[in-house]
C-alpha cells in the first residue's frame, strides 16, 4: 500500500484521501425503522457471569499469520483447561487436515475432561458436515456449529440468492446435522447455529431463519439449542447492538429451549460493551478469544469481559491467578503480542509514571488495611489477584513526583522520607530525569540517593566516637563525646557535651547550625536491624536542608546523618568552621 503525506495547505484531493463528505459513501446502519422503544436493558445489572467460550482455536487460529500447528493447539486447550472454560471451540476440522488431526488426537488421547465440552464449526454443505462429525465422533460432549450468513449484502453479493434459499441453507444443514449425529450415539451432541452476519441482518428475518432453525432441531428445555447471534463484522455503537439482542431475546419462539449467545468483533473497538450490554439484554452465553485475537480487530476479549465482571464483586468463573502465565502461552500460540496497555494484562497496566497517579496509589497503599474493601486510587483492581507483583506500580521518569519516589525507595530498601525530605530528594531526581529524558529505574533512584546522602564523607568523616559521660554515670544532665573525624583529609580529635547525644556532637563540631527535624526508623528485623536517621538542619544563614545516615547503631545513624548535612552543605558552596580539640 503506498501511504502518501499531504501537505495541509493543499486543496482537497482526489484518490487516496478522506472523502469531504463520507455520507456520500458510507450508510449508518439502523437495525430498525423505528425506534426499539421496548428495550429493558439500560437498566439492568449483570448480577451472575455468563457461560463463556473460548474460540481462540477456531476464530482466533483463523486470523493468524501461522495458524497453530497441532503443538501449539494442544498447549492453548490445556491453558483454556486450567483457567475453566468449559466450552471450548476446536477448530473447523472439514478446512485442514491439522484441524480435523487436532480434533481427532483430543478425542482418542482422551484429553478431554468430562466437564467440557468441545464445538467444531462446519458450514452448510454435506460434505464438510460429515467430516466435522467425523472428527468429533467419540467425544463424551460436542457441540457442532454450523453458520450461514444472513446479511442482505452477503445474500446479494456471495450467495446470489433469496431471503427464502438462505433460510433454507439454513434448515437444510440443519437437517444434515441432525441425521449425522445420530449415526454417533455414543456423543453426547448438541447443536449451534449461527445467523452469521447477524450484526447487519435485518431482524425479522434473522427471526425468521433462527425459528425455523429451532423447529428443525427440536430442542428441548433440557437439552437446548444454542442460538449465536455474531456481530461478525460489528457495524454500529453497542447499544444498538442490544437492542438487536434484546428483540430477538424477547421474539423468538420457544426461547426456554435456547440457549442465546452471542459473538462479537471487535471493527468499531467497542467489543467488549457489545458484549456487556448483550448478556444485560438477555445474552447468556459469549464467544470470545483471550486478549481479543481473531479477524482483523479481534472477536471481544474474555479476559476484559471476565474482569470486568471481577470488579464489580462477581466470580466469573475463570481463573486469572496467573495472567502474565496465561499471556505468555497465548503470545507463544498465536506469535502475536499482547500490549503493554492491554486491559488487566499488559506491562504497563498497574504502572504510573505520572507524579499525581503515583502520590494517590502511594497513599492508597498506606492506608490500606487487609480485609477491607479494595481502594487504591488508579488501580481498578490488586494486582496480586492476578499474580502480578507490586514492584512495576510505581515507575519513574520527568512526569513523576515525591510520591513515586519515595514509594520506591520505601518499597525496595525500607526508606520511609519525611514529607520534606521527599521534596528535595525528588528534586535530585528530577534533575537527572530532566538531563537523560528517560526512566530511572529503582537501582538508579537508589545510587541517586546514595551519592546525594549517603556518600558524603568530605570535607568531614565520622572515623569513630565514644560517649564518655552520659547522666547515668556523670550524675550530671549533661553528655560528654569524644569524636575523631577526618577533616580535609586530617585525622582530628574533637569532643563536647550537650543534652544529649546529638547536641553533644554538634557542640564538638562547633559549627552555626541547628536542628530543624529529626526522624529515624529501623530498617529489617532481627539482627539485620539497621537504623535510618534523617536530619532537617539550618547551617549557618543558609536554607534548610536534609542529612541522612544509616547504621546498624542508631546514634551513630543520628550523626552520620548530621554530617551528611554539613558535607552537602560544604558541596553547596557553604562555609564551615569546626573547632579544633585541645588535643590538637
Ligand atoms: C465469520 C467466520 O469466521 S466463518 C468461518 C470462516 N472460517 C473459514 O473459512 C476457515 C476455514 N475455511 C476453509 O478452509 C474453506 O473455506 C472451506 C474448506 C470451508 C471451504 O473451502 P472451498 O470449498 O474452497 O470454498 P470457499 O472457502 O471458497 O467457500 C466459498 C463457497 O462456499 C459457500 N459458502 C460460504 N459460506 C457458506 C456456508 N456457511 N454454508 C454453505 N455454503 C457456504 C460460498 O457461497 C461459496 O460458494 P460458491 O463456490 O458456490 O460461490
Ligand atoms: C461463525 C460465526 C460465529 C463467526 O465466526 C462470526 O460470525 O464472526
Amino acid at each position: 500500500m503506498h501511504l502518501r503525506v499531504r501537505d495541509p495547505g493543499a486543496p482537497a484531493q482526489t484518490g487516496n484521501d478522506m472523502i469531504k463528505n463520507p455520507a456520500e459513501k458510507y450508510v449508518p446502519f439502523a437495525p430498525f425503522t423505528r425506534d426499539f422503544a421496548e428495550r429493558t436493558w439500560p437498566s439492568r445489572r449483570i448480577e451472575t457471569p455468563p457461560i463463556w467460550m473460548s474460540t481462540d482455536l477456531r476464530d482466533g487460529n483463523q486470523a493468524l499469520i501461522e495458524p497453530m500447528s497441532v503443538e501449539r493447539k494442544l498447549r492453548f486447550f490445556e491453558q483454556l483447561i486450567k483457567i475453566g472454560f468449559k466450552e471450548i471451540e476446536v477448530g473447523f476440522p472439514s478446512a485442514s487436515q491439522t484441524d480435523f488431526d487436532f480434533v481427532r488426537k483430543l478425542v482418542d488421547d482422551k484429553r478431554i475432561p468430562d466437564d467440557v465440552t468441545i464445538i467444531a464449526l462446519t458450514q452448510a454443505r454435506e460434505d464438510l458436515i460429515q467430516r466435522t462429525v467425523e472428527a468429533c465422533a467419540g467425544a463424551r460432549h460436542a457441540i457442532i456449529h454450523m453458520y450461514n450468513a444472513c446479511a442482505p449484502a452477503f445474500r446479494k453479493i456471495v450467495f446470489r440468492m433469496s431471503r427464502d434459499e438462505v433460510r433454507t441453507i439454513a434448515v437444510e444443514g440443519t437437517k444434515l446435522v441432525k441425521a449425522e449425529v445420530a449415526k454417533h450415539p455414543e456423543t453426547h451432541w448438541r447443536y449451534e447455529y449461527s445467523p452469521e452476519v447477524f450484526s447487519t441482518t435485518e431482524p425479522e428475518f434473522a427471526l425468521e431463519v433462527c425459528n425455523a432453525v429451532v423447529e428443525t432441531w427440536q430442542p428441548t428445555v433440557q437439552d437446548k439449542i444454542i442460538l449465536n447471534l455474531p456481530a461478525t463484522i460489528e457495524a454500529t455503537t453497542p447499544n444498538l447492538y442490544a437492542d438487536q439482542i434484546e428483540w430477538m431475546h424477547t421474539h423468538l419462539a420457544q426461547r426456554d429451549k435456547i440457549v442465546l449467545s452471542v459473538h462479537p468483533h471487535n471493527d468499531r473497538g467497542t467489543a467488549v460493551a457489545a458484549a456487556e450490554f448483550a448478556v444485560m439484554a438477555g445474552a447468556d452465553r459469549i464467544e470470545g478469544c483471550l486478549f481479543g485475537n481473531g479477524e482483523r480487530t479481534g472477536n471481544v476479549d474474555l479476559v476484559t469481559l471476565a474482569l470486568n465482571l471481577y470488579t464489580q464483586g462477581i466470580h466469573p468463573g475463570l481463573d486469572f491467578s496467573d495472567i502474565d502465565e496465561v499471556r505468555r502461552c497465548v503470545e507463544y500460540c498465536n506469535q502475536l503480542p499482547v500490549h503493554p496497555r492491554h486491559p488487566y494484562a499488559g506491562d504497563l497496566v498497574f504502572t504510573a509514571f505520572s507524579g499525581s497517579h503515583q502520590d494517590a496509589i502511594k497513599k492508597g497503599f498506606a492506608v490500606r488495611q487487609e480485609g477491607t474493601f479494595w481502594e487504591v486510587p488508579y488501580l481498578p483492581i490488586d494486582p496480586a489477584d492476578l499474580g502480578r507483583s507490586y514492584d512495576a506500580v510505581i515507575r519513574v521518569n520527568s512526569q513523576s513526583g515525591k510520591g513515586g519516589v519515595s514509594f520506591l525507595l520505601e518499597q525496595e530498601h525500607g526508606l520511609i522520607l519525611p514529607r520534606r525530605l521527599q521534596i528535595e530528594f525528588s528534586r535530585a531526581i528530577q534533575r537527572v530525569t530532566d538531563e537523560t529524558g528517560r526512566e530511572v529505574t529503582p537501582h538508579d533512584v537508589f545510587e541517586v540517593f546514595s551519592s546525594e546522602y549517603l556518600d558524603r564523607e568530605t570535607p568531614i568523616k565520622l572515623i569513630r566516637h565514644r560517649i564518655t559521660g552520659s547522666p547515668k554515670t556523670t550524675g550530671q544532665k549533661q553528655f560528654m563525646i569524644e569524636v575523631e573525624l577526618e577533616i580535609n583529609g586530617e585525622v582530628r580529635h574533637l569532643s563536647g557535651q550537650g543534652d544529649g547525644a546529638i547536641s553533644a556532637f554538634l557542640c564538638a563540631l562547633d559549627i552555626d547550625a541547628r536542628v530543624m527535624d529529626y526522624q529515624e526508623h529501623a530498617i529489617g528485623t532481627g539482627t539485620d536491624t539497621r537504623a535510618a536517621s534523617y536530619i532537617e538542619m539550618r547551617i549557618q544563614d543558609s536554607a534548610n536542608g536534609y542529612g541522612v545516615g544509616i547504621h546498624e547503631d542508631i546514634v551513630t545513624s543520628s550523626f552520620l546523618a548530621i554530617l551528611s548535612a554539613v558535607n552537602r552543605h560544604a558541596a553547596a558552596g557553604g562555609s564551615i568552621q569546626p573547632r579544633a580539640s585541645a588535643a590538637a
